[in-house]
C-alpha cells in the first residue's frame, strides 16, 4: 500500500511516464489477455483452474478463500466468452455451478471498467424468487469481498423506503422482477442509465408468460448498450425472447446438450403409480421408511402444503417437519430456508417456490407428490438433489391417468426413470386418523377443504390435458381421505365467459383467477402493475383531456431521454420533464369498434357507442351486462314471417310457450321455497350444530396459473365462511354430519390420534406464520354439538330424489 508503481516499458502509462496504480496495470493486462483467451482443450479427468483464466487478483483471492479452485464445465466455457464481452445463453444441468458462471465475469467486467461507487448501477441480476436472490447475494458476498463494489438485494418483503435509500449507492443489484420495476417507477434516486451487465438467472422462467409484462417494462427502461447473460438448466431458445432482450449475436453455451441424459448422472430417478386417495398413506409410509433422510416434498399448491404439514405434525412420523410456500411471511420463509439448509435430516413440504435454483446441501430425496406442470419443472425440482457431483434420489408420484403421457414426455426429454414399488404391507393407512383430526378440529377440516379445492383447481388449470384430466379424479374418495364428509362442489367456468369473470372478481372464494401462491410469480407482477401506476399516471392516462393527453403522448414517446431532473428536452423548452418509462401503465388499450386498439378513456368509449347507435337507424340496440352493444332483435323479412304461419297462429304459439315457461318457473320457485322452509325447520331443531360440509366454488381458467392458490389465505378464509352460508345444502349433509358424530365415537384410531394431538406434541412442527390453527383438545369451534353417545343413528341410503330428501329430514326430526 502506498508504494508507487512506475510504468514499465510496454505498459500503458509508459508513454506519459506517469506512475500507474497496480490496478490499472492489471486491468490493462487483463484486457489484453481476455481479448485473445481461449480455454484449453482438456483431456478426460483434467480440470481447469480459475487461476488459469484471465481473472483479477481480487477475484482469484476471494475464490480461493471460498474454496473454489477448479472451474466446472459451464464456468470454463461461459466465463471466457463473457470476459470477451459477448452476450451469452448459458445452459447446463442443475447443480453444475452456473451461479459462478455469471458472478465471476460480472465482477470482472466492472473491475475492468474501473467501476467505482459513484458510477451507480453497473450490473443487475434478476432472479425469479426471493430465496434464490438471497442465495446469489450470499455467493456474491463470498467471491466479491476483495473488490470495493457495493451490492444490494431488492426482493420485496422489506420496507420499501429502506431499500429506496440504499439504492442510489449500489453497483451490483440482485433483485426479483416485481420489486425492481416498483423501484424503477417510484424511486427517483434509482439511476440505471449506465448499466453494463444484465443477468437473468433461471432465464426461461423470468421470460415466460407470468413475468412478461413486468420484464418487458424493465427491459424498456434499461440501456440497450449492455451485455446480457441468460442462464438456466432449461434454457429458452425462443427467438421472440431473444429479440425482446436485444441480444447481439449471442453465444449459446450448452455444455450438457449432447449428454445422454438431461438430469445429473448421479441422480437415481423413480416413479410410483398411486391412486389419488392413497397418496397421503403412501407419503406417510415413505417418510416413516426414511426417517434419517433429508427430503424435499413438492406439492401443487400452498393449501396442500399447509394441510399436509399440519396433519403430518399431528401424526408425528418421527422426523422434523418444515414447510415453505409463497403465502408465508418473508421472515418465516427465510427461517425455514435457513433451517432446512443447516439441518441434516428433515422433511420440507414445498410448492414450486423451492423448485428452482435453491442450493440446499445434501438433500437425499426429492419427492414429487403431485405431478409437475411439465418436464422443465420436473428437471428443476429433482435438481434440488444430486448437486455438484453428489448423489441423490428422486421419486415421482403419478396417478394412473397421468402415467402414460408423463412417462412419454420424460422419455422424450432424455430423463431416465424406473418404477418404484412399495410393498402393500408397508403402507400404513392414516385415513381414519385424518378423518378424526378433521372431525375434532374445524380449522383442520377447513384446511382439508381448501386443500381439496386447490388441488382440483390446479389439475383443471393445467395446460397439458394429455397428462392432467380432472374428470378422471375420484373426487369423493379423495375428499374422504382428506377427512371431508363429502366432496365440495366445484363449478369450472371458462374465463372467456365475461359474465362469469365479473362474478368471479366479486366472489372472494374465486377472486384469484389470476392470482398465485407466490409473491414473486406472475401474479405478483400484476400486483406490481397496480403499484407501479401512480395518481399522476392516471390523470395523464385520461386521454379525453385533450390538452394534457397530447402533451403526455409527447413525453412518453421519448423513451431515450432519461431522468426526471437531468434530461430536460431542449427542443422547444416547453416540456417540464420526461417520463422514464414509455409503457408506463402496462395496461392494454381499449378496443374501439372501428378503430382497433386505441388508448381511450371509458367516457369517450361510451360516447362513441351512443353515436354509433344514432347512426344506425331502424335498429334497436341494448347494452348487455358487460356494457357491450347488442342488437335487441332482428326484424324478419315479411316472406320469412309468413312462412312461420298466420298471425293468429303465431300469437297463440307464443302465448303457449310463455305459459309453459311461466309454469316451469313457478314449479321451480315452489321447490326452492319448500327447501328453504325445510332447511329452517331442521336448523331450528339442530341449533348451532353443523349441518353442512361442502361448498360450491366457481373456478375460472387463468392463463398459466396452474398450481396456484387463491389470492391470500385471509381472503379465502373470509370468502369461505360467506360461502358456507350462501350455499347450504341440507339433505345429504345432515346424513354426513350424523355419520361423523356417531360412527367416530367407536373409531379405534381416533383415540390414538387424540393422544397424538396433545399440545405438548406440537414441538415437532415449525412454528408457522400461517393463520394459527387451534389444535389443542377442546379448542374446536363451538358450532360442533357435544357428542351424545346415546344419540340414535338413522341408517338410510343416500337420498336421490326430493321426496327421499324430505323423508330423511322428517325421520331426523322425529328421531332426535
Ligand atoms: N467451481 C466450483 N468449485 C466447487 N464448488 C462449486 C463450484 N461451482 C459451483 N460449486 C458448488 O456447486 C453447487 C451448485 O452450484 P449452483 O447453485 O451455481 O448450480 P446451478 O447450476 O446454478 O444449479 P441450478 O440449475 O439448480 O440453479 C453449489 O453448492 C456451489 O457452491
Amino acid at each position: 500500500m502506498g508504494r508507487k508503481y512506475r510504468a514499465r516499458k510496454g505498459h500503458p502509462g509508459a508513454k506519459t511516464g506517469k506512475a500507474l496504480k497496480p490496478d490499472q496495470v492489471e486491468i490493462a493486462r487483463l484486457e489484453k489477455q481476455c481479448a485473445t483467451y481461449e480455454p484449453p482443450t482438456l483431456a478426460d479427468g483434467q480440470t481447469l483452474q480459475f487461476s488459469d483464466m484471465p481473472l483479477s487478483r481480487r477475484t482469484l483471492g476471494a475464490l480461493k478463500v471460498a474454496k473454489y479452485t477448479e472451474a466446472t464445465e459451464i464456468q470454463q466455457k461461459a466465463i471466457p466468452l463473457a470476459l470477451k464481452r459477448r452476450d451469452i445463453l448459458g445452459a447446463a444441468k442443475t447443480g453444475s455451478g452456473k451461479t459462478l458462471g455469471f458472478l465471476v465475469p460480472t465482477l470482472e467486467m466492472l473491475y475492468r471498467a474501473r467501476w467505482t461507487r459513484v458510477d451507480g448501477l453497473g450490473a443487475l441480476i434478476i432472479s425469479p424468487t426471493r430465496e434464490l436472490a438471497i442465495q446469489i447475494f450470499d455467493v456474491l458476498r463470498r467471491i466479491g469481498g476483495h473488490h470495493e463494489f457495493s451490492a444490494g438485494l431488492i426482493i420485496g418483503g422489506k420496507e420499501f423506503e429502506e431499500e429506496k435509500q440504499a439504492l442510489y449507492a449500489m453497483n451490483i443489484l440482485i433483485c426479483t422482477p416485481g420489486r425492481l420495476l416498483q423501484h424503477m417507477d417510484q424511486s427517483p434516486e434509482f439511476e440505471y442509465g449506465n448499466l453494463k451487465v444484465l443477468v437473468l438467472d433461471e432465464a426461461d422462467r423470468i421470460l415466460d408468460m407470468g413475468f412478461k409484462n413486468t420484464v418487458n417494462a424493465i427491459l424498456q427502461n434499461l440501456p440497450k448498450d449492455r451485455l446480457t447473460w441468460l442462464f438456466s438448466a432449461t434454457q429458452t431458445k425462443s427467438v421472440g425472447d431473444l429479440a425482446r432482450l436485444s441480444l447481439q449475436d449471442p453465444e449459446y453455451v450448452a455444455v450438457h446438450e449432447d449428454a445422454e441424459f438431461s438430469t445429473p448422472a448421479q441422480l437415481t430417478q423413480t416413479y410410483l403409480v398411486c391412486e389419488l386417495p392413497q397418496k397421503l398413506d403412501v407419503l406417510f409410509s415413505f417418510l416413516k421408511l426414511h426417517l434419517k433422510a433429508k427430503m424435499l416434498v413438492f406439492m401443487a399448491s400452498c393449501k396442500q402444503v399447509r394441510f399436509v404439514y399440519e396433519i403430518f405434525c399431528q401424526l408425528q412420523p418421527g422426523t422434523q417437519l418444515l414447510h415453505i410456500h409463497g403465502r408465508q411471511k418473508q421472515s418465516r420463509r427465510l427461517d425455514v430456508f435457513d433451517k432446512f439448509k443447516s439441518t441434516k435430516n428433515a422433511v420440507l413440504f414445498a410448492t414450486d417456490l423451492a423448485a428452482r435454483g435453491l442450493d440446499f446441501p445434501a438433500v437425499d430425496w426429492v419427492v414429487q407428490m403431485d405431478c409437475p406442470d411439465d418436464t422443465d419443472t420436473y428437471i428443476h425440482r429433482v435438481g434440488r438433489t444430486a448437486r455438484y457431483g453428489s448423489k441423490g434420489q428422486a421419486l415421482l408420484f403419478l396417478l394412473p391417468s397421468e402415467q402414460p403421457a408423463m412417462l412419454e414426455h420424460l422419455h422424450t426429454k432424455k430423463i431416465p426413470i424406473t418404477e418404484y414399488r412399495i410393498k402393500e404391507q408397508r403402507i400404513r393407512s392414516i385415513q381414519k386418523d385424518i378423518q378424526y383430526l378433521c372431525f375434532k378440529n374445524a380449522e383442520m377440516k377447513y384446511l382439508a377443504k381448501k386443500c381439496f379445492i386447490s388441488y382440483m383447481r390446479s389439475v383443471y388449470l393445467q395446460k397439458d390435458k394429455n397428462v392432467f384430466n380432472v374428470h378422471a379424479l375420484p373426487a369423493e374418495e379423495f375428499a374422504d381421505t382428506l377427512g371431508l364428509p363429502g366432496a365440495p362442489i366445484i363449478t369450472f367456468v371458462e374465463k372467456s365467459n365475461a359474465k362469469n369473470q365479473r362474478r368471479t372478481s366479486t366472489n372472494p372464494m374465486v377472486a384469484a383467477d389470476s392470482s398465485s401462491d407466490e409473491p414473486d410469480t406472475p401474479q405478483a407482477s400484476s400486483k406490481d402493475k397496480t403499484r407501479g401506476t401512480t395518481r399522476i399516471d392516471k390523470i395523464f392516462g385520461r386521454q379525453n383531456q385533450d390538452v394534457l393527453s397530447s402533451h403526455y403522448q409527447k413525453l412518453v414517446n421519448k423513451p431515450k431521454e432519461h431522468s426526471l431532473l437531468g434530461d430536460i428536452p431542449h427542443n422547444d423548452g416547453s416540456d417540464l420533464f420526461v417520463l422514464r418509462r414509455a409503457d408506463h401503465t402496462l395496461e392494454s388499450a381499449i378496443m374501439l369498434p372501428d378503430k382497433g386498439y386505441q388508448p381511450i378513456s371509458k367516457q369517450k368509449n361510451e360516447r362513441l357507442k351512443k353515436q354509433r347507435i344514432k347512426s344506425e337507424l331502424n335498429q334497436k340496440w341494448l347494452f348487455d351486462d358487460e356494457g357491450e352493444l347488442q342488437h335487441a332483435y332482428d326484424l324478419k323479412s315479411e316472406s320469412d314471417f309468413r312462412r312461420d304461419g298466420s298471425v293468429d297462429q303465431q300469437i297463440s304459439t307464443y302465448i303457449n310457450q310463455q305459459r309453459d315457461s311461466l309454469a316451469r318457473k313457478d314449479q321451480q320457485d315452489r321447490e326452492v321455497a319448500r327447501d328453504k322452509r325445510r332447511e329452517k325447520t331442521i336448523k331450528k331443531k339442530y341449533g348451532k350444530q353443523e349441518t353442512r360440509d361442502d361448498d360450491e366454488i366457481v373456478v375460472t381458467l387463468a392463463d398459466g396459473a396452474a398450481g396456484d392458490d387463491f389470492q391470500g389465505d385471509s381472503d379465502g378464509d373470509r370468502g369461505d365462511s360467506t360461502e358456507n352460508n350462501a350455499h347450504d345444502r341440507t339433505g345429504p349433509h345432515i346424513k354426513g354430519a350424523g355419520m361423523n358424530r356417531d360412527t367416530r365415537n367407536d373409531m379405534p384410531a381416533s383415540k390414538t390420534a387424540k393422544k397424538r394431538a396433545r399440545p405438548s406434541d406440537k414441538g415437532q412442527q415449525d412454528d408457522s406464520d400461517d393463520e394459527p390453527l387451534s389444535l389443542a383438545p377442546g379448542s374446536h369451534r363451538p358450532r360442533q354439538k357435544p357428542r351424545d353417545k346415546k344419540a340414535r343413528v338413522i341408517h338410510m341410503a343416500e337420498p336421490k330424489t326430493l321426496a327421499e330428501e324430505e323423508d330423511l329430514a322428517l325421520q331426523l326430526l322425529q328421531g332426535i
